[in-house]
């Protein structure tokens, strides 16, 4: 167990699942949903779920600019889905006005994979942690990185070949797919050494 406080961004899509995958590897997680709360944790996960509901749910919460600024000072942080697409600088097809969080220098493409292929299963190469299966959800990819990205897994079978589904850079790891919505724990075991070590 570490002796760090990761917290849950709780306002919106599968946080519940994120915290059960963060109890299963011994931690404690806390749900965040108001300013106090982000000052008790040492790092933030954002779940997957709908970006532009959880930029709007988090402005109203008044939540927007604390975790804006708390990612922007170095806080470690695990996005998967919509949580990609919140700690990225740029998205393509956003909604009117949506803002993310950004901290990662990353153009993301919301829904990139089309409506065919909503919903699917993919076998993932992920450096440093090995095979996965990616679940993905609506996914958003990585559509371009700038220097200084890690790029840790890409397609590698259908149309979507070679398109980038995780990044890290520094204390920020980001996915497109949900590991929170499987039984291997290995992408949340990566994140806490990620947050032990910082
Ligand atoms: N499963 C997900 O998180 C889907 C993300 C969603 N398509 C969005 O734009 O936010």
């Amino acid at each position: 167990m570490s002796d760090k406080t990761i917290g849950v961004l709780g306002l919106q899509g599968d946080f519940r699942e994120h915290a059960a995958s963060l109890k299963a590897i011994g931690q404690n997680p806390v749900l965040v949903r108001r300013p106090h709360e982000l000052e008790q944790v040492d790092a933030l996960v954002i779940p997957g779920g709908e970006s532009t509901a959880m930029w709007k749910l988090a402005t109203t919460a008044e939540m927007f600019e604390p975790v804006r600024k708390r990612v922007a000072d170095g806080m470690p942080v695990f996005g998967t889905c919509a949580g990609m697409i919140m700690m990225a600088d740029r998205i393509v097809d956003a909604a009117a006005g949506q803002q993310t969080f950004g901290g990662l220098p990353i153009t993301v493409r919301r829904n990139a994979f089309g409506r065919q292929t909503e919903s699917f299963e993919e076998p993932i190469a992920f450096d440093g942690v090995g095979e996965l299966t990616g679940v993905f959800i609506r996914a958003p990819w990585v559509e371009s990185v700038e220097e200084g990205v890690e790029v840790l897994a890409r397609v590698t079978s259908g149309p979507a070949t070679g398109r980038i589904v995780a990044v890290r850079q520094g204390n920020l790891l980001a996915t497109s797919f949900h590991p929170e919505l499987t039984t291997d724990h290995r992408v949340h075991e990566y994140f806490v050494d990620l947050v032990r070590a910082a």
